[in-house]
């Protein structure tokens, strides 16, 4: 049996940090997430390739945005543009124009939508069907090569076995994340959930994640469909015990501390982190970093 204390000083863990000491450490996973450390000590990282899909619920102020860029950051360490795209969904407006920058790099462009950054409802439910049907084309890809997933075609295209010649391209992986996702189902409701499980259900296969993130984590909101399809979450703080069970099916996130604490479930198991702390200076200056290597190029 394990007793928790809580800190009375918690310590911060900086992300830059934790990311340096997982540099030898992840080079079996596809998408390595290093976002904070366990309460042994211990760095704690996840393959989003495996979960294959992430929901992080907690209450306003807890840590889930920062926790995205954590996930982001450790990401972009780690990956080239050829190797991952992102899709990023904002309905707050203001928390991933920070990744602007990344527009000829990173970023996915959408037929349709206006800007790299999405934040305009009708936009996302677009950049979700545009989504589906990629995912259509990348199944057609993976039957015509003879292969039955992102790795396998990919393998194929490096060792030459398939090529150019052939019209057969590198398949980056694609990471899609909605910050706020009440804010899209509140208004689009099925338009936004019928693309988005779907995408849950298969879309492994080809390379394509997915993160939704909420302070609002109610039954109406993370509906059975939904939750079914992600198989891995994150939980900090809540109010009540009833927001807690819709992401961990548990109530221990009522008894987190706030300010980065969480708990991560992946299946049967969960593991208590603290999160790591990364503000806005830093991610500047890596994501004008990327942009600069991206014009000397
Ligand atoms: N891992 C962390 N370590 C230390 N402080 C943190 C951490 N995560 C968050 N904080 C503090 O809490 C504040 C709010 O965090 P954040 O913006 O991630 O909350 P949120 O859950 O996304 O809130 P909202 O739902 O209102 O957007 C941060 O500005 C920071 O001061």
């Amino acid at each position: 049996m394990v007793i928790e204390i809580a800190n009375p000083a918690p310590y911060t863990y900086q992300l830059k940090d934790i990311i340096e000491a997982t540099t030898l450490k992840n080079d079996d996973m596809d998408l390595p997430c290093a976002i904070g450390k366990t309460i042994d000590d211990e760095v704690f990282m996840f393959d989003l390739a495996k979960m294959p899909h992430l929901l992080i619920g907690g209450a306003t102020g807890q840590g889930k945005t920062v926790c995205l860029h954590d996930i982001i950051m450790s990401l972009l360490f780690k990956k080239s543009p050829q190797e991952l795209n992102f899709v990023l969904i904002d309905p707050k407006k203001v928390e991933f124009e920070i990744y602007y920058p990344l527009i000829n790099s990173f970023l996915m462009k959408i037929q349709g939508c206006k800007h790299p950054i999405i934040t305009d409802v009708d936009e996302a439910v677009l950049a979700l069907n545009s989504l589906c049907e990629l995912m259509n084309k990348r199944f057609d890809l993976l039957k015509h090569t003879n292969v039955r997933n992102i790795n396998e075609y990919n393998e194929k295209i490096t060792n030459n076995t398939i090529g150019n010649a052939d019209g057969y391209e590198y398949m980056p992986y694609i990471v899609v994340i909605i910050d706020e996702f009440a804010d899209l189902k509140m208004i689009a409701e099925e338009d936004i959930e019928m693309p988005l499980v779907r995408l849950a259900q298969l879309a492994r296969s080809v390379g394509i994640h997915l993160i939704i993130a909420t302070q609002r984590p109610t039954y109406n909101i993370i509906t059975g469909n939904i939750s079914a399809n992600f198989p891995a979450s994150i939980a900090f703080k809540v109010a009540t015990q009833s927001d807690s069970r819709v992401i961990i099916h548990n109530a221990d996130a009522c008894k987190l501390l706030g300010k980065g604490d969480m708990l991560f479930s992946h299946i049967s198991s969960l593991t208590r982190v603290q999160c790591a702390y990364v503000d806005k200076k830093e991610i500047n200056q890596v994501v004008s970093f990327i942009a600069q290597q991206e014009i000397n190029q």
